[in-house]
């Protein structure tokens, strides 16, 4: 256990979760469960004071490479995740869930995976895509490798012709790189964060893709900063968070990435591992469809 709060940026989190707790808004919300909320949030990690998996509760790290590593193959079916054991999108690929958008079942349609890397593809009749959009991901490691000074890096999950095409409109929406005294840093714009089941995937999902995309450029770590826009813990995850929050840090875990490779669309699950992770059980509740 620490008690050193400045240098485990796992308390920033904590103190958000306590502030919507105290201070959040009731809301409706489009699942019918109702929310806490506050517009407006932002957390830094730095990256090389350990990786940023929270010890206040176990998070499923598995689940949260194998689907990084499905979002950079650029692939929309839940197969990949299925076959690998991972169910977190489950229920948004049901065939009644994919009907809604004329897709098979599993199919989720132009969400992460497709605007990462086939931005604005032209459709066919039978809603595939071709191969004429833009590789986001391809570009955006090239600018960093010879032209790191840009303030161009960005990736945009969003795409506003195709947001209501999809089973969920991109959460992380748009994230930018950074790049000084030889560190990349990544920010992330999440429009809308589920700050006790979703949040903690997602940092630790940048996380995982700032330390790839620095070893494929042969930059070190610098910050990972997480802005969110409605943060909001729902109505019933609130006991979950209370329970969170009477529990202490761990040190946090440190991340280790095969060195050997160098290419970002050439990871496999078995390159990447997490260290010395210490943390208080898994905390359940019910995700909200
Ligand atoms: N309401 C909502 N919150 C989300 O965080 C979310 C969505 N919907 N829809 C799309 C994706 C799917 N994500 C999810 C879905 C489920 C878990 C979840 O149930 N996590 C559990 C168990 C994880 C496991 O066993 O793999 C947890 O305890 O963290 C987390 C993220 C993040 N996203
Ligand atoms: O990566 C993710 C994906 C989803 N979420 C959460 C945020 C909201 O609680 C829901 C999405 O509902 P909308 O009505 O589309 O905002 O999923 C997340 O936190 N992280």
């Amino acid at each position: 256990m620490i008690n050193d709060t400045q240098s485990n940026n796992e308390q920033g989190y904590l103190d958000l979760l306590r502030h919507v707790l105290d201070n959040g808004t009731e809301k409706g919300d489009r699942t019918g469960t109702g929310t806490l909320s506050h517009f407006g949030a932002q957390l830094r990690f730095d990256l090389a004071e350990g990786f940023p998996l929270l010890t206040t509760k176990k998070v499923h790290f598995k689940s949260i490479a194998y689907e990084l590593l499905w979002f950079l193959s650029g692939s929309t079916h839940v197969d990949y995740l299925q076959q690998n054991n991972v169910r977190i999108w489950n229920e948004w690929a049901t065939a009644e869930q994919t009907a809604r958008f004329n897709r098979p079942a599993g199919d989720l349609g132009p969400i992460y995976g497709h605007q990462w890397r086939n931005y604005g593809a032209t459709k066919n009749e039978d809603a595939s895509y071709n191969a004429d959009g833009v590789d986001q991901i391809a570009q955006v490691v090239e600018q960093i490798k010879t032209n790191p000074n840009s303030r161009r890096l960005i990736v945009s999950g969003w795409n506003p012709g195709e947001a209501e095409q999809v089973a969920l409109p991109p959460c992380h929406t748009l994230f930018q790189f950074f790049v000084a005294d030889n560190k990349l840093s990544c920010q992330l714009y999440q429009r809308s964060a589920d700050l006790f089941l979703g949040v903690p995937f997602n940092i630790a999902s940048y996380a995982l893709l700032t330390h790839m995309i620095a070893q494929v450029c042969g930059l070190e770590v610098g910050e990972f900063v997480w802005t969110g826009g409605d943060c909001h813990i729902y109505q019933n995850h609130r006991e979950q968070a209370e329970l969170q929050l009477t529990r202490s840090l761990y040190e946090l875990p440190t991340l280790s990435l095969n060195p050997e490779v160098k290419d970002i669309f050439a990871f496999d699950y078995e390159d990447i591992s997490v260290n010395d992770y210490e943390s208080h059980p898994a905390i359940k509740a019910k995700v909200a469809v």
